[in-house]
């Protein structure tokens, strides 16, 4: 069972992780990415799925055209875990 970060944790994430932020009221991430056109983040989006998938750890997300929000969250813990960190270092290689 994936456990869900203790106070001390989730602080280092977020300073890990400065351009996301918390949204406590889900314990989870969220970060809006920018991109030149719609091709462009949908490419992203592509990247980060089959991360997702090999990850078996999946983002919670939107696309507006060149926008893209994610929201970071463990459905299985029930707020942030150490899945969310990895898949969030995943997606910021990518930018
Ligand atoms: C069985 C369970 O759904 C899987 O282990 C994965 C799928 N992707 C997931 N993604 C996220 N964000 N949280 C999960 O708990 C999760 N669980």
């Amino acid at each position: 069972m994936v456990q869900k970060l203790d106070d001390a944790q989730r602080s280092a994430l977020l300073a890990r992780f400065p351009e996301w932020t918390h949204e406590p009221q889900r314990d989870a991430i969220t970060r809006q990415f920018k991109f030149a056109d719609f091709a462009q983040a949908f490419g992203f989006m592509a990247s980060v799925a089959i991360i997702a998938e090999k990850m078996d750890h999946h983002p919670e997300w939107s696309n507006v055209y060149n926008r893209v929000d994610i929201l970071l969250t463990t459905h299985d813990a029930d707020g942030l875990s150490e899945r969310d960190a990895k898949l969030a270092e995943a997606i910021e290689a990518l930018v």
